[in-house]
């Protein structure tokens, strides 16, 4: 083994002792146990830090295995661990390259444990976590995140919560009775939505052509009958006077879809109405383009011949004659085609989408099917041609259709540093106790005076960091900012009394329908008991979930005579201490209205505007025997049905971040990025010094003497923030 994977050959002690200069710090990182989840982008730079800090005992849970995509960020994989488990691979790999080593034996000192498997499964329970010092969030879906968070809340394990998408992370410690759990804020969802007739008469950005192409899609080959063609909005000045008769005959003609299935999908009859007739008839709509340029139309045989001549400064190369190199696959996808290839593309993805529907009968989108995304990326260049805007290579039409968010590593590597930081900050002011574990003990039954203490340490120094870069420039910015409160009502926090007012229709729901896409889907539970509030009768028990068979899961709940309007059930996880009272309401919705969903949450308003209606008689159904909510209306927390967008993230969502609450550009200042390491360090190094007393012994007296002195540099005021350059 030569120097360069050997750099370590001091004592780590020494090593630690010189950089952090806190041996009570340094006695704390040995002696944790650490368990990171997830060994993706954040995973494998939090690992790598890890190790550099210290730490020795590690756990590494990651259910997946490398992929191709993954190595050009996540550092521990190349490619000959493609198909292997990350956690495996990321566990020897880390600890060769960063583990501190025993000087005389040169051995790695840290011990990384790997585990290839699904944190979701229930043998890693309470007491599973029980034996960590703390837990580290690095992933990629809500779902995971909902569940861990409230294991560490049910086991009172302190967690650092992280998040990445593109240019923006965050990071946050989460600390049961200290701070905001992850679902005392839900994040919003974003609205990618945008105004039809800009989508059908006005792009001027190329997502508006993507987001066109997505439709034209979806009305050839798929289910819906909006058109994409141009949106008169039956406003005759939007037209010259002698064009309102053109403008009645364009209303009243077939939709595109009729017209194409008519030609049997004939590329040129396609091609001619969408970038022929359809930009005729809008050019014509004057009053459009007073402020804006006017499009220009495209002739079918000009380009398959070869005449027509592309005046394309906007992407500065190429018009018909350049032909696309014969680069690989993946390069081609991210050069943007040249208007030639792009008119192959058409007509051969259009070939093929016809062959495929005619079996199929209907096409779904989907962004991972090369031909929908080939036929996608050429018109909707076709239509930036017309509309004058910059074309986009296949990569990123692709990214942009299939609304994927790209992992930036530089961002991943702030967000580990971050976590590292955090690290250090959560050692140095939780309980030795929670440290030097008593098996037996359990930590919420501490000194209340202690827990006091540490809670105040934890507020002070601790943190909730912002890392952004809205104009997706050099410069990325971080924002420091206290951790706040748990929020009084939180579903998985707070010990209230929590009572949710859901309706649905129970003779068409079945019980299947209501455990996964109710109980488990949207209330985030892994292992539900549901039991009727009051009454000794279980409607699901967990432990019998595997002798329910399909027969069973097939009965509509309005079979069972409990099941009616307005009775409370009682759901538990008792794996994630979640409680919380369902009060029914036999209900049905229009699926289209309701976001395609079968069930609504209803807020205080909208069950008061029920109570209404029951009073007017307008109630179908009253049972009377039905137990009903102990506390009446009033203890009904107002859950909005927003509140719940948090535990609705589908698993494969690009990592959410709430825009919202990424503090204004104008509340930063500057910190140039080389200074990071050395002020954040030194701020560390200050804090810890004067919260740690130098106490070789880690009793309480660190966190009293943390609540006298160890006000954190960082969070000098509230909402004090620093902003990072990074170039
Ligand atoms: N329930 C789970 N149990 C264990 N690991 C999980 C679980 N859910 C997600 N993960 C892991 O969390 C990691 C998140 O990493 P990252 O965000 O970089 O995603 P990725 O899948 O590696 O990359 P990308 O999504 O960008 O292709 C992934 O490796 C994923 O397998
Ligand atoms: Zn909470």
């Amino acid at each position: 083994m030569d120097s360069t994977t050997q750099p370590l050959r001091q004592s780590s002690n020494q090593i630690l002792d010189l950089t952090l200069g806190d041996p009570e710090l340094v006695r704390r990182i040995k002696s944790s146990n650490i368990l990171l989840v997830g060994a993706g982008g954040i995973g494998c730079e939090v690992l790598k830090g890890l190790l550099l800090a210290g730490f020795e005992k590690i756990t590494i849970i990651d259910l997946d295995t490398i992929d191709v995509s993954n190595l050009n960020r996540q550092f521990l994989y190349n490619k000959t661990h493609v198909g292997q488990s990350k956690a495996v691979v990321a566990a020897s790999v880390s600890v060769e390259r960063f583990s501190h080593r025993d000087p005389v034996t040169g051995c790695p000192i840290s011990v990384v444990k790997p585990i290839h498997d699904s944190i979701l499964k229930l043998n890693f329970n309470r007491q599973y976590y029980q034996q960590f010092t703390f837990v580290i969030n690095a992933l990629d879906n809500n779902t995971t995140r909902v569940h861990v968070n409230r294991m560490c809340l049910a086991a009172d394990i302190p967690l650092i919560e992280s998040a990445s998408a593109s240019y923006n992370g965050n990071i946050r410690l989460i600390k049961r009775n200290v701070t905001q759990c992850f679902e005392c804020l839900p994040p919003k969802k974003d609205e990618n939505t945008y105004a039809s007739c800009t989508i059908r008469n006005t792009p001027s950005l190329p997502i508006h052509c993507i987001v066109w192409a997505k439709h034209l899609f979806a009305q050839l080959f798929g289910q819906t009958d909006e058109d994409i063609s141009p949106d008169v909005l039956y406003d005759p000045s939007m037209f010259s006077t002698t064009d309102s008769d053109e403008k009645i005959s364009q209303t009243t003609t077939t939709t595109t879809r009729e017209y194409v299935e008519s030609t049997d999908y004939d590329p040129k009859a396609l091609f001619e109405k969408i970038f022929y007739k359809d930009i005729l008839y809008l050019k014509k709509m004057g009053n459009l383009w007073t402020n804006r340029k006017s499009p220009r139309e495209l002739l079918f045989d000009q380009i398959a011949s070869g005449e027509a001549k592309f005046d394309d400064d906007l992407n500065n190369k190429d018009n018909n004659e350049q032909k696309t190199k014969p680069s690989n696959s993946v390069i081609r996808d991210q050069e943007i085609w040249s208007m030639s290839h792009c008119f192959d593309v058409f007509c051969k993805s259009l070939s093929k989408l016809k062959e495929r529907v005619k079996l199929e009968k209907i096409l779904e989108w989907d962004k991972d099917d090369d031909i929908a995304v080939d036929f996608v990326a050429s018109v909707s260049n076709f239509r930036s041609y017309c509309f004058f805007i910059p074309r986009k290579s296949k990569f990123e039409v692709k990214s942009l259709a299939g609304n994927i968010i790209p992992a930036i590593s530089s961002t991943n590597t702030i967000v580990g540093g971050y976590i590292i930081l955090q690290t250090f900050r959560l050692l140095s002011c939780i309980l030795p106790e929670r440290i030097w574990k008593d098996e037996h003990m359990d930590t919420t039954k501490l000194d209340s005076k202690k827990l006091e203490l540490e809670a105040k340490a934890i507020k002070d120094q601790c943190f909730l960091a912002y890392i952004t870069n809205k104009n997706y420039n050099k410069i990325s910015k971080v924002a420091i900012e206290e951790l706040l409160p748990p929020i009084p009502n939180c579903l998985a926090c707070s010990s209230d009394i929590k009572e949710i007012i859901i309706a649905f229709p129970l003779d068409t729901t079945t019980l299947g329908d209501f455990i996964e896409q109710i109980v488990k889907k949207k209330f985030k539970t892994i292992a539900p008991d549901i039991s009727v509030f009051g009454l000794n009768k279980m409607l699901w028990a967990a432990e019998d979930e595997d002798d329910v068979d399909d027969t069973i899961r097939g009965k509509l709940l309005s079979n069972y005579s409990f099941m009616t309007d307005n009775v409370c059930l009682l759901l538990q996880d008792l794996e994630q201490n979640f409680e919380v009272r369902l009060l029914l309401r036999d209900m049905k919705f229009d699926l289209e209205e309701n976001d395609g969903e079968f069930f609504k949450i209803l807020n205080q308003d909208e069950l008061d505007t029920l109570r209404d209606e029951m009073k007017n008689g307008n109630e179908a159904k009253q049972v009377e025997a039905t137990p009903t909510l102990e506390s009446d209306n009033k203890d009904l927390i107002n859950l909005e049905d927003n509140d719940l967008e948090l535990i609705e993230q589908e698993d494969n969502e690009p990592k959410h971040l709430d825009e919202n609450i990424v503090p204004n550009d104008d509340d930063f200042e500057i910190i140039e990025m080389s200074e990071l390491n050395e002020i954040e360090l030194d701020k560390i190094k200050s804090s810890i010094k004067r919260s740690g007393s130098g106490s070789e012994n880690g009793d309480e007296n660190d966190c009293h003497s943390a609540e006298v002195n160890g006000k954190s540099n960082l969070n000098q005021s509230n909402n004090s923030i620093k902003r990072i350059r990074t170039n």
